[in-house]
């Protein structure tokens, strides 16, 4: 059966050639690996609430409910104490086709989330055809060329369409496209299988405990927040990092969250109002920084030297999200857009961290410019600071460009198809981490 080998369905040759620059042999097997889903699922335990242990019995006893004698190991990796992996099921053999069935088509998105576990909520539902009823099966498939028209009530007929899984379906079309009334929510299909073998368990998260991709919880390691430490979270909604530093800080200290989108902040704010060490502000945090030297009211923007640590987990491409099963960056510029701001924002975070503190710069992004690029760009513009290692090191290092030394390189952690990240229990998304000590003065 057809499967991508490039976000880009062989489209983008432009933007493909963006993405590493320095490393083109790489570029094949780094498209293809994006096309792939990642076959284990994390949970991080929030320990201010629960303990693992519990956790673990919690998810364990799901996933009996639902796989019986067959459900998936639930396991821990000691560097990650508070993070739980589920690991994918044995035979996901029997996602197949069914000739016998109707189809359902989903749009990318939507796909590569249920690729990962998910079920199918209303909004992702592109075409179910005429006659479909409650409960039945259906065939799932994913539109990669987006010409699939929503509301389609006919058999959709593309080479560009992938079977994803077999569902039960909970909604009928006259609930789905209602054209008179509020948009649709909530689960319209049931995935019963998938032909990833990722458990359909669906969204878990709750006040115990977060789904999060295995990068995203090794980078708030490696930035190791203290009780009673001072931290900015640069770009923080929805909030998922923020959590984290404030899970690991005992609550203790000051944990300080700016955004730039207005929604995403209110989208946190109930999330962190859990937490009495998180304050949240809608802020641009290229200016976060008081370039006056006014003193400052308890807000935005800071005085310098604000900070014991700084998390810069920056806007860009991307790419690491895994499965990409269709890239929404259509042009090179916007691709070349990022590194502008990843930039200023460093610049910011350089100024507002104290002498001796740290600095952690992240993107769930594969291309050089926004990765190893960016830091060998901060290491020649600010003197002040020297990368440190990146310590829990899950990842591949970083990849060899001529302005990094080898040491250098062995000090970044870079989530990739590299052979450091093949084990079973790193599959995961695309994600680069690089840690940075300012200078005592
Ligand atoms: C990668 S996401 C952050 C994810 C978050 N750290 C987490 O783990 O939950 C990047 C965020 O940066 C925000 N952003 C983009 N430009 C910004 C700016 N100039 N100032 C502050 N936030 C910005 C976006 O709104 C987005 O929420």
């Amino acid at each position: 059966m057809f499967y991508p080998k490039s976000p880009f369905l062989g489209k983008g040759l432009q933007l493909e050639n963006e993405i590493l620059k320095v490393h083109t042999a790489a570029l094949p097997q780094l498209l293809s690996w994006l096309c792939q889903t990642p076959r284990i699922t994390t949970y991080r335990v929030n320990t201010l609430r629960t303990s693992v242990i519990d956790y673990k019995a919690k998810l364990q006893e799901q996933l009996k409910q639902r796989y019986g004698h067959q459900a998936p190991r639930v396991y821990g990796l000691h560097e990650l104490p508070e993070m739980l992996c589920i690991a994918p099921l044995d035979a996901p053999a029997d996602a197949q086709y069914d000739d016998a069935l109707r189809q359902l088509i989903v749009d990318t998105s939507c796909g590569a989330a249920l690729l990962r576990g998910a079920h199918i909520f209303a909004p992702g539902v592109l075409a179910m055809e005429t006659g479909t009823q409650l409960q039945e099966l259906v065939n799932v498939f994913a539109d990669l060329a987006g010409k699939c028209k929503r509301g389609t009530a006919t058999r959709y007929v593309s080479d560009e369409k992938i079977f994803l899984g077999v569902g039960r379906v909970l909604m009928q079309r006259h609930q789905l496209y209602n054209n008179n009334k509020e948009s649709a929510s909530g689960i319209a299909v049931h995935m019963e299988t998938n032909v990833s073998g990722v458990p359909t368990l669906g969204d878990l998260s709750d006040a115990d405990a977060l789904l999060q991709n295995l990068p995203s919880i090794v980078c708030v390691r490696v930035l190791g927040p203290q009780p009673g430490e001072s931290v900015l979270d640069m770009c923080a909604a929805p909030g998922n990092k923020t959590t984290h530093i404030a899970e690991l800080m005992g609550d203790v200290g000051r944990v300080v969250a700016l955004d730039n989108s207005a929604s995403r902040v209110r989208g946190m704010q109930s999330k962190l109002a859990n937490y009495r060490c998180i304050e949240a502000y809608h802020f641009d945090a290229t200016k976060a920084l008081n370039e006056l030297g006014e003193e400052c009211s308890t807000g935005p923007p800071f005085a310098a030297e604000s900070f014991d640590r700084i998390l810069l987990d920056a806007p860009c491409s991307g790419l690491g999200n895994r499965p990409q099963l269709s890239c929404s960056i259509k042009q090179a510029k916007v691709l070349q857009s990022y590194p502008h701001v990843q930039r200023n924002l460093l610049a910011q975070a350089v100024s507002l961290l104290r002498p001796g503190g740290v600095l952690v710069y992240s993107t769930c992004t594969v291309t050089e410019a926004e990765c190893e690029q960016l830091v060998a760009w901060a290491l020649r513009k600010f003197p002040q600071i020297r990368l440190v290692d990146a310590q829990p090191k899950l990842g591949a290092p970083g990849l060899q460009l001529a302005e990094l030394d080898d040491d250098q390189c062995q000090m970044l952690q870079r989530f990739g198809p590299s052979a450091e990240n093949r084990s079973d229990d790193l599959d995961t998304v695309g994600f680069f981490i690089a840690k940075f000590e300012k200078a005592k003065n």
